[in-house]
């Protein structure tokens, strides 16, 4: 029997805050993971993702030159020095969560799988049991695979396999356009693979706003075939490659044989095995654990959640925040606190980026909208297309916003401070714009915020746009 204040169940980002911020707040903690491989951020997520999507960059640059007189001549691309790469640089990031492993004090990282036993107790397989004063749930996520796709042989990949490829494949099928599928597909499409990719729904890298959709759906089909509001199914053929066929409510129909097929149709919250049954909480109809979002609590019980595990909100700086909160309140229960979380934020690293922030427009009383399809700086550099909106209350304060823009990924940091800080259109135009940016798009719905809310822009500052704003 090994007895602890805080046992922590998984061993990635939420679970690692988590036993950070409970041993931080004095208590003795244990760390539980099968396997201590390192996150799924570093070795199957974040980073060989972006690792893959600047190897796409950089060859996409190589192949935009000559727009700008600048001809490298022809170009070739190395699959296997591209996926060697990216496992290298993203072996070098696993080491470092490999390392903050060894830096536990002794005993506290116990490798095993945990399942409640009784409300504060774990067993693991060797038959060690656990006694916690609290528990914390970090147990991740893993991806989901729809029927047709289960059981046809390793071509069938999902992200725990694709960057294990020893090449780059020949045709790939992506089968969903969520964040993870676009930006993928993009990438592999860059990078010279043929690549369809197909999702049941209307929306590309879930976009909540129609322009957004339509603008980062008109980006990818530049690259790869996007077939939108399909069914979809697949077999085996003999010569291992897989067959997909889709259907349309409206009568469209298809089919491809390809060397390669990606799903990335979702992932859902790793809770089997866990046995919650045991453990005194409550459940959804779903099966999933309710929690209390601001303390991570399940109800009044000592067992806290965190990370993708609570599938709020799957994104690796909530990962990390929740570990803290739900660690902390691991550490004082019974006494637990709430504390503010972060706006909603996400982006998916398509070119251009596209990302969502705070309320959707339909949540707002206002939403404005800036092209940037002539942007200054955006025209400079070859990359004008894409739209930002943002949304506020009826007061101009700045409520969300939804963009595919170029340097989307920075914008979007802007304009989710600006939310989260409640900051108003006008605050904002008040502030620094270096000339020529990307940042200075956004004035054009910043302006319109004002207008449409009766506010004042700053009487301090010009109402003009320099050429190439
Ligand atoms: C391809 C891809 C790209 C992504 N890109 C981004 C991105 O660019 N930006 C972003 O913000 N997010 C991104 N994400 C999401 C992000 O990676 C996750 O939100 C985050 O890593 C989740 O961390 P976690 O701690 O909840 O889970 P994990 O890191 O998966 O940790 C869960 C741990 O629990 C362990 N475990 C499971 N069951 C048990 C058990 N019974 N007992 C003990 N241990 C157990 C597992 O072994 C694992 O170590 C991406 C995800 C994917 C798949
Ligand atoms: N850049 C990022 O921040 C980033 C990147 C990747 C993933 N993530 C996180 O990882 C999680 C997983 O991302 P994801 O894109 O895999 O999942 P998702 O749930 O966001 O999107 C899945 C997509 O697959 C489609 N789909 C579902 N079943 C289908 C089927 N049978 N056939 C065709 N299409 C189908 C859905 O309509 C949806 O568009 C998300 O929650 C996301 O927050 C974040």
């Amino acid at each position: 029997m090994i007895r602890c204040d805080v046992a922590v169940i998984g061993a990635g980002t939420a679970g690692l805050a988590a036993e950070r911020a409970a041993r931080g707040a004095g208590a003795r903690t244990v760390l539980i993971d099968p396997e201590f491989n390192g996150t799924l951020c570093a070795l199957a997520g974040c980073m060989p993702s972006k690792l893959l999507i600047a190897a796409a960059s950089a060859a996409h640059q190589v192949e935009q030159a000559p727009r700008f007189g600048v001809l490298p001549g022809p170009m070739r691309i190395d699959g296997p020095r591209v996926m060697t790469r990216l496992r290298a640089e993203r072996d070098r990031f696993l080491s470092f969560t490999r390392e903050s492993f060894d830096d536990l004090p002794e005993g506290t990282a116990l490798v095993g799988r945990a399942r409640f036993s009784a409300a504060q107790r774990l067993t693991l397989e060797d038959g060690r049991e656990i006694e916690a004063g609290a528990i914390v749930i970090a147990t991740g996520s893993r991806p989901v695979v729809p029927p047709p796709f289960r059981d046809l042989g390793p071509n069938v990949m999902t992200t725990d396999t694709l960057f294990e490829l020893p090449d780059l494949p020949q045709r790939l099928a992506v089968i969903g356009a969520g964040p993870l599928g676009a930006e993928l597909a993009q990438a592999m499409a860059r990078l010279g693979v043929r690549v369809t990719l197909l999702d049941s729904g209307d929306a590309v890298a879930k976009a909540r706003a129609p322009a957004v959709n339509a603008a980062l759906g008109a980006a990818l089909s530049e690259d790869l075939r996007l077939i939108l509001g399909v069914e979809t199914s697949a077999e085996r053929l003999e010569n291992g490659e897989i067959r997909v066929s889709w259907t349309g409510e409206d009568g469209r129909a298809g089919q491809d044989d390809f060397t390669h097929v990606l799903v990335a149709t979702g992932r859902a919250p790793v809770l089997s095995g866990l046995e919650l049954k045991a453990s005194g909480i409550d459940l959804d109809e779903d099966g999933q654990p309710l929690f209390n979002r601001l303390t991570m609590q399940c109800g009044n019980t000592p067992v806290f959640m965190a990370g993708d595990v609570a599938a709020d909100a799957p994104v690796l700086h909530e990962a990390s925040s929740e570990g803290a909160i739900a660690g902390r309140n691991a550490a004082q229960f019974p006494k637990v606190d709430p504390f503010e979380r972060h706006v909603f934020f996400t982006i998916a690293f398509t070119d251009p980026p596209s990302a969502a922030i705070g309320a959707a427009a339909k949540d707002a009383a206002i939403s404005a909208s800036a092209d940037y399809g002539d942007q200054g700086r955006a025209r400079v550099e070859g990359r004008a297309r894409g739209v930002l909106c943002i949304h506020a209350d009826p007061g101009g304060r700045l409520v969300g916003a939804d963009l595919c823009a170029p340097g989307g990924e920075h914008l979007a940091h802007q304009l989710a401070w600006a939310v989260q800080s409640g900051a108003t259109a006008a605050q904002l135009l008040d502030m620094p714009f270096y000339h020529p940016t990307l940042e200075e798009g956004m004035k054009t719905a910043l302006r319109e915020i004002c207008r449409r809310s009766g506010t004042s822009e700053p009487p301090s500052r010009d109402v003009g746009s320099p050429s190439g704003s």
